[in-house]
């Protein structure tokens, strides 16, 4: 399989079967052994270039097309054949019509004659298809920011329109790369004289977050244990919880392990840390994070949270529950294009009950619960949170907050 032809087999899982581009890109490069760095470099620019441009490369072809009428697997050709000529330089372009004219045949011979003449047509017109020429504002800011018209009226009713527009543009910039310090091993100041070559800098939202000018997965100081990559928000949610090494803790959704390794480490590795999830590949992802970061005190159990049948208490819990994800889309530009339906909301707000109803269940008199999620949907935070707390009048709140990722260019959480 070619670049360009890996390309389109996960852009067209991405849109069409709700996958994640990460874990099929990793994937399907392992699987193709014989790809060149170059290859690599050029499937991940594609993939990645054309989800974050999706809704304005759509725009562009929309202006040869008719995409009630075109095939999307025919329209996923288009919209990556747009992506290399407006933004990849040093593409020629009959290098890319050849391609897409490849891959469309494939799917269908009879596909061949209409990628080549759309592509030809597009690439051979003015300059202004390019320019977004839309009367209707809204529609426009949200092919201008590539944001969802459905998302931008959540924002806009559930907030307002300066929140709105801050996480528009925010969903275009590009994001840090951070990471934790492992404590265990070494302090924030050691690593940063050690690894000074990578030009790190301390995070101002976490006291263990440090953030690279370049790429440190497979560094050494990944490889010895020494980091965990994690954007800085989500460190925040283990220093809320605040366990202490005595303390019995429940990590209710934990894989793959972000915050539970970050719990145990501000335990110090002692305690105990009961971690559940329901996927067994992400549990095993506890177990190898666990082992490269030297972490004993966490018992991984594959399990539904919701049906925790143990006897003891807990002095603290996290339930770090499963959300819609709307504040990690500057991360992972699909969720933008998951469709967001009425009724999956419904679904993962009654999941999230769940979760806490059992969490109050295992809580000790005096424990502490932090309920987080990585989106900025209400119903899955403050109103989740209210409903809670009305049930229960033994219940106390001590903080509440939602962050968004403009504010400090990090993910949202709540
Ligand atoms: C937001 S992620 C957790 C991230 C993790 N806390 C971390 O920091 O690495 C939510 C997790 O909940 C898990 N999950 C979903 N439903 C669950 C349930 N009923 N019981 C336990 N885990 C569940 C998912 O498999 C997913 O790994």
């Amino acid at each position: 399989m070619r670049a360009r032809e890996l390309a389109w087999d996960i852009l067209w899982k991405v849109f069409a079967k709700n996958k994640f581009s990460n874990h099929l890109l990793a994937k399907t490069i392992e699987l193709n052994a014989s790809f060149t760095d170059q290859d690599k470099t050029l499937a991940y620019r594609i993939v990645y270039g054309t989800l974050k441009n999706k809704l304005y490369l759509e725009y562009i072809a929309n202006q040869f097309i008719d995409n009630r009428k075109t095939n999307q697997k025919l329209q996923v050709i288009l919209w990556m054949s747009i992506y290399q000529f407006r933004f990849l330089d040093r593409i020629p372009n009959y290098a890319i019509v050849n391609e897409a004219v490849n891959i469309g045949k494939k799917l269908n011979p009879k596909y061949a004659g209409f990628v080549n003449a759309t592509l030809k047509k597009i690439f051979e017109s003015k300059e202004d298809i390019f320019e977004i020429k839309l009367t209707d504002e809204t529609k426009k800011l949200s092919i201008k920011y590539i944001f969802p018209l459905s998302l931008y009226l959540i924002l806009r009713n559930e907030y307002n329109e300066e929140v709105a527009r801050k996480v528009m543009e925010d969903n275009l910039t590009i994001p840090k790369i951070a990471f934790r310090v492992n404590t265990l091993k070494i302090t924030q100041d050691e690593l940063l004289t050690k690894y000074a070559g990578y030009n790190l800098t301390k995070s101002v939202v976490s006291p263990v977050g440090v953030i690279a000018e370049k790429p440190v997965i497979n560094s050494e100081m990944f490889e010895e244990g020494l980091i965990f990559i994690q954007d800085e928000m989500s460190m925040r949610i283990a220093e809320v919880l605040d366990p202490q090494e005595t303390d019995r803790v429940l990590d209710m959704c934990s894989a793959p392990g972000g915050k539970t390794t970050h719990l145990s480490q501000l335990m110090n590795n002692k305690g105990i840390i009961d971690a559940c999830d329901i996927s067994e590949r992400k549990l095993n992802l506890i177990k190898t994070n666990a082992k490269r970061l030297g972490i004993t005190n966490i018992y991984p159990h594959l399990l539904d949270a919701r049906k925790i049948t143990a006897s003891v208490k807990y002095d603290k819990i996290l339930c770090d529950a499963p959300c819609s994800g709307l504040g990690v889309i500057k991360r992972k530009p699909e969720i933008k294009y998951h469709s967001f339906t009425n009724e999956k909301l419904a679904n993962l707000v009654e999941i999230q009950e769940q979760l806490l109803e059992k969490a109050y269940e295992l809580l000790k008199p005096g424990g502490i619960l932090v309920y987080s999620t990585c989106t900025f949907e209400v119903y899955e935070n403050n109103l989740q949170i209210r409903n809670f707390l009305a049930k229960y009048n033994d219940l106390e709140i001590i903080a509440t907050e939602q962050t968004f990722g403009y504010e400090n260019n990090t993910d949202g959480f709540y």
